[in-house]
This record gives C-alpha cells, sequence and structure tokens, in this order.
C-alpha cells in the first residue's frame, strides 16, 4: 500500500517542469517532506498528483492509477491543502466542515461527529461559529487543515502549510499529520521551506532541485553541507541540540 510516482512529466506553458521523475514509493502511514529551493517544482509535483495539473506516466495510489479515477472519486482518495486558501464568503467554520463533508457522502450525524472530533483535537472548537471571513490568515490555514482532516483521504498533499502559522500552531500542524498516519495508516507529502520543521516531522526527505530529484532518503543523510550548497547556496549543518534533537543551523550564503 504506497503512493507510486514513475517517469512522471508535468509541462506548464511550454516549460516541461518535471521530466521523467522517478521516486521509491511513499508507503502507507509515512510522513514526507518534499524540500528544494523557490521554482524547484515542489508545488507542480503536489498539484499533479491531486490532479490539477495533467501530468504523463505513472502515478498510482495503492495500486490504483489515479488518472483512471473520476474527479469525485480522486478527490475521496486524494486531499490537497493548497498553499493559498480560498475565500468562502458568508460561512461559518462549522458551515464549511458540515458542507464539505455532506458533498462527500457522509450521513449528517457522522459529518458532526467528525467535525466535533477534528475541531477538538486542533483546538479549534473556539473558532467553530465565526465567519470564514473574520479569522486570521493562521486561523484559516488551520480550519483547511481540520477540513483536510475531517475527509479522512488515504493521501495528503500540503503546499507549505505553516506558511502562516506561529511556532505554536506549526507544532499542532505536524503532530496532527503525524497522528493521522500513524492511526489510519494516511501518507502525507509536505512542501516545506523550514528545515527544521522537516526535520521534527517526517522520516523523508526528497529534495528537487530543477523538476529534479536531486537527493532521498533520510533527513540526516540528505541534509549534507554539500547539498545545501548545492540545492541552496548555503552553507549550513544539522546538529543535536542539548536534547539530543537534530536542528538545521543556517551559517551564511555560498560567495562565490
Ligand atoms: N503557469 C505556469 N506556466 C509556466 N511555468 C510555470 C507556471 N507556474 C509555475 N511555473 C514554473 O514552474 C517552475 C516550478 O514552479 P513551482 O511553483 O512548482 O515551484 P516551487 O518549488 O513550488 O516554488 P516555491 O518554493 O517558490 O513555491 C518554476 O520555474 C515556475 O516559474
Amino acid at each position: 500500500m504506497s503512493l507510486q510516482i514513475n517517469d512522471l512529466q508535468v509541462i506548464r506553458g511550454y516549460t516541461r517542469i518535471i521530466d521523467g521523475l522517478d521516486l521509491a514509493p511513499l508507503p502507507a502511514g509515512s510522513v514526507t517532506a518534499l524540500i528544494g529551493p523557490n521554482g524547484a517544482g515542489k508545488s507542480t509535483l503536489i498539484h499533479a498528483i491531486a490532479g490539477l495539473l495533467p501530468a504523463r506516466g505513472q502515478l498510482s495510489l495503492h495500486g490504483q492509477p489515479l488518472a483512471a479515477l473520476s474527479p469525485v472519486a480522486r478527490s475521496r482518495l486524494v486531499g490537497l491543502l493548497p498553499q493559498t486558501l480560498p475565500q468562502a464568503a458568508g460561512l461559518t467554520v462549522y458551515e464549511l466542515l458540515l458542507g464539505g463533508l455532506l458533498t462527500g457522502g457522509l450521513s449528517r450525524a457522522e459529518a458532526e461527529a467528525r467535525i466535533e472530533h477534528y475541531l477538538a483535537s486542533l483546538q479549534l472548537t473556539p473558532l467553530a461559529m465565526r465567519p470564514l471571513a473574520t479569522l486570521s490568515g493562521g486561523q484559516r490555514q488551520m480550519v483547511a487543515l481540520a477540513q483536510l482532516l475531517a475527509r479522512q483521504p488515504a493521501l495528503l498533499l500540503l503546499d507549505e502549510p505553516n506558511s502562516a502559522l506561529d511556532l505554536h500552531w506549526q507544532l499542532a500542524l505536524v503532530e496532527a499529520i503525524r497522528n493521522d498516519a500513524r492511526e489510519r495508516g494516511s501518507i502525507a507529502l509536505l512542501a516545506l521551506h523550514d528545515l527544521n520543521l522537516a526535520l521534527r516531522c517526517c522520516e523523508r526527505l526528497i529534495v528537487l532541485d530543477g523538476g529534479q530529484c536531486v537527493a532521498d532518503g533520510p533527513p540526516l543523510s540528505v541534509l549534507s553541507p554539500a547539498l545545501l550548497a548545492q540545492v541552496y547556496g548555503i552553507h549550513g549543518r544539522v546538529e543535536a541540540c542539548s536534547q539530543g534533537r537534530p536542528i538545521f543551523v543556517l551559517d551564511q550564503l555560498v560567495r562565490a
């Protein structure tokens, strides 16, 4: 049971952004970070897996080719937390979540139980009756996470999910993603710029650069000084903090 990506090609405009990408399968219950510099192709890959960009090659989830599914069936299996969240005018948080689950085929009782569970587990219950238009950017990002988790897709795709979140909510987000992978066996793929967050929550890092995979493996072996210099043009290192946890330290730009 896994996500399989082989010989993937994605063209945007007239440019081949991803050209023949092969990755080792992403197994059920795993959390993987997709890292790399601006313009590397992270969002392109995530949107292609979600079915929002046309792609050629093999994209299969648990042996099922995603391209063979109807858009509705694909969106049940694959959930996306986008980089910018749509404004849903006039709705409260609760109405947004309820509408999504009822449309997905749940009974009202099941939908309400799920919403209460996920709002409580993410400590978002106080926001339930707030109109979406009154929420801050970070609050809206957490509501979108609640919406994603409540749908219980087999594959969770998150495009820079922490971009609007303070430190408390960044940790809450990664704990929620890890718990979901452990408890439901979901697969999570997160496009991230924050290497410390990637070290904290992911057992695997995939490094994209120019639409190619340039490194893939456990974070400590991937984040070598040589790779950081090659891909980001920085001198940096991973060290153990006083509690033994790995932390990324940024030293300086590589000067020619
Ligand atoms: N609509 C488009 N038409 C043509 N090229 C595009 C289009 N959208 C994005 N690109 C190009 O595709 C490449 C990959 O972009 P993408 O947004 O996937 O990168 P990214 O790794 O997510 O970057 P960032 O970290 O800046 O969000 C970039 O070179 C970008 O300029």
